[in-house]
């Protein structure tokens, strides 16, 4: 491997936000690349509407959504625990690619497609305790461009920071350290965009104890 050998458009970029941990690389597959990903992902991963629970009423989730993971790797989201449907041969590939470039293991992986600029993602962290004190998450995106948002969860001195950056097809961001803690996101609503958007985070789920 040359010095220069690694195409400096697959570096990390920090973003600086203070108290988090996030990087990402803008453009990290080849556009062609991209393209087929989201065309088999949108047909070969089994879609299904979660419900989630929002001021103690549960109702469908804006968007399909769909757990996969090793057996044991089952997960709590918005109190319901998922089972993971089994990695596919184009996730298992993505997923070594995606372990190389963040130099950490993921066992699951949450996808969601947002339809259109209507489906979209309240605030949240992922915090949930299977997900352990500082998390790896590695979202790749692919298809439409959206608005993802963080806002710390509290402020110290009245201002609480805030910050937006609109993911592009192909582009990896990795949220880590005390990210989640600190910090919730969001994907919200657009009239704007019209065309799908597919996302997957990749995430260590502590197994549970038997
Ligand atoms: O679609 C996104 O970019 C965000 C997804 C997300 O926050 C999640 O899956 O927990
Ligand atoms: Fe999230």
């Amino acid at each position: 491997m040359s010095l220069f050998g690694d195409d400096l458009t697959k570096a990390w970029q920090p973003i600086p936000l203070p108290g988090a941990q996030l990087r990402w690389i803008p453009q990290w597959l080849e556009l062609d690349e991209a393209d087929a990903l989201l065309a088999d992902l949108r047909e070969s991963i089994p879609w299904e509407t979660h419900r989630i629970r929002i001021f103690g009423r549960e109702v469908d989730s804006p968007r399909l959504s769909c757990w996969i993971g090793d057996a044991d790797a089952s997960y709590v989201y918005s109190r319901t625990r998922f089972e993971p449907h089994p990695w596919n041969a184009t996730l298992m590939t993505l997923r070594q690619r995606v372990e190389a470039a963040c130099a950490v293991r993921f066992n699951s992986v949450l996808a969601n497609l947002y339809r259109d600029g209507q489906d979209a993602m309240g605030w949240h962290s992922d915090a949930e305790p299977e997900l352990g004190e500082q998390p790896v998450i590695a979202s790749l995106s692919l298809g439409a461009e959206r608005r993802f948002r963080l806002r710390q969860r509290t402020s110290a001195g009245g201002r609480r920071e805030a910050y937006g950056i609109t993911l592009p097809h192909g582009s990896l961001l990795c949220m880590a350290g005390d990210t989640q803690r600190r910090y919730q996101h969001d994907l919200p609503r657009t009239r704007a965009v019209t065309g799908a958007r597919l996302n997957l985070t990749f995430r260590w789920i502590h197994p549970r104890d038997a």
